[in-house]
């Protein structure tokens, strides 16, 4: 039973709606062929015993004269009317003293000896699989005259029993099929939108993908199960959205972070080198912002950083990234540049744009900017290499006079 049952466990869904209801269809036939049947039977068998005794009746009334005056010839008469019935086996008709005065046999059975009958007045009538034996007393006018013994065989009967049994089989054989043929109809709008959301989950397990939502329509477990998905999903993306952001943005300025503009700097040195063209780096470390913080208080030089950042984006153009990447640090990426002369001619408008009085929280607030630049290929073949000689440039313009911006170049 347990084997049985982990395997059903095992088989997948449409296996167990077909099975299931194969079974349930069957489980209910079976009651209901039993009844009818049964009934079918005994009520057969009631109407070929019923209509036996009726022959019998017949028969005796037939033979009543001819028993009474002892008269064979019209007794065996009387008797083979009984040729018309073929399950009618035998038929002896006896006088009161026990003497055969006439009797029958199927012309396919053998002779035998005549069986002892009891002579009485009553009626009896035994039924066995093989047939039925029936005697009865005969009467003319009340008088008793003898003896009518029947023995039929039950052949009809099984036949006509045999035909039904092949007719609730051939209807059982259909209501089966027909459920079948169902369930296996049904089958692929139960699993269909299952099979669906299988595959969705399977996207979001390899390629991570969360913006993938499943139609919702049926009002059935199904769409309660989509709808439950879809909303897992709308979250798990909210969530995933939130933690790319918290990864990759700083959460003062909203700018990319250092995570985020190391893998942008690989890149950008990579296409620099595969399609020959020049990229810069910046390092931009703003002057005296402790100050802001110890004067005024971190949420100003929050707010001064945030000012700097949105100062710093207006000033470069749209494909340069700048990004925040330590307390008072900036780093701007440039590709596709031209010449050496553009990245300073930018680190000019920036120290400009960083250097206006910034107006926070009532306070006019002042900070300078100083700048390390540096170039591939023409002063760094690799990423670490740029990075090292544009943080040398910014050390440089930051031992001079502040707020200034220095180039490396290879006297350094
Ligand atoms: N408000 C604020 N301050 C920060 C944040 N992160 C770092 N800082 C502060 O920024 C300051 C950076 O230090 P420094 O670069 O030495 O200060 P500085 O006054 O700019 O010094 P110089 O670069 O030599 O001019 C420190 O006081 C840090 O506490 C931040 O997220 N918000």
């Amino acid at each position: 039973m347990t084997r049985l049952n982990d395997w059903f466990n095992n088989q997948p869904i449409q296996s167990k709606l077909i099975l299931t209801n194969t079974f349930v269809v069957l489980i209910a036939l079976i009651p209901i062929v039993f009844v009818l049947f049964g009934y079918e039977y005994y009520a057969t068998q009631q109407a070929t015993l019923q209509e036996i005794r009726i022959q019998a009746d017949i028969v005796s009334d037939n033979a009543a004269a001819a028993m009474a005056f002892d008269d064979a010839t019209m007794a065996r008469e009387a008797l083979a009317t009984l040729r018309a019935s073929p399950d009618m086996q035998r038929a002896t008709l006896m006088a009161p003293n026990g003497a055969v005065l006439a009797s029958y046999r199927r012309y396919d059975l053998p002779q035998r000896d005549t069986e002892r009958i009891e002579i009485s007045t009553k009626s009896t009538e035994v039924l066995s699989w093989k047939g039925f034996k029936l005697t009865k007393p005969v009467y003319l006018k009340s008088q008793f005259v003898g003896m009518l013994a029947l023995e039929t065989s039950l052949d009809s009967f099984y036949h006509r029993v045999w035909l039904y049994f092949i007719v609730i089989s051939v209807t059982v054989f259909l209501g089966l099929a027909i459920s079948l043929w169902l369930a296996i109809q049904l089958k692929h709008s139960i699993t269909k939108p299952l099979s669906q959301l299988m595959a969705m989950v399977n996207r979001v397990a390899d390629e991570q993908d969360y913006s993938v939502r499943p139609v919702a329509e049926r009002l059935d477990e199904i769409g309660d199960l989509s709808r439950a998905f879809r909303d897992m999903m709308s979250n798990l993306q909210e969530r995933d959205e939130r933690l790319q952001e918290l990864a990759f943005y700083d959460s003062v300025t909203g700018l990319p972070n250092r995570h985020f503009f190391k893998e942008r700097i690989e890149q950008a040195v990579a296409n620099a080198k595969r399609y020959h063209m020049r990229c810069g780096l910046m390092f931009i470390d703003l002057d005296d912002f402790k100050i802001v913080n110890d004067t005024l208080g971190h949420h100003v030089g929050d707010d001064l950083l945030r000012e700097v950042g949105n100062r710093l984006s207006a000033v470069l153009r749209n494909n340069d990234l700048v990004c925040r990447i330590g307390g008072d640090e900036f780093a701007v990426i440039l590709e596709n540049v031209k010449d050496l002369q553009t990245p300073a001619m930018l680190a000019e408008k920036i120290i400009a744009a960083v250097s206006l009085p910034a107006l926070l929280h009532g306070h006019e607030v002042v900070v300078g900017a100083s700048i390390g630049i540096s170039m591939c290929p023409d002063f760094a073949d690799d990423t670490s290499t740029l990075l090292q000689t544009a943080d040398a440039a910014m050390y440089i313009a930051k031992g001079h006079t502040k707020n200034t911006y220095h180039q490396y170049s290879i006297e350094l």
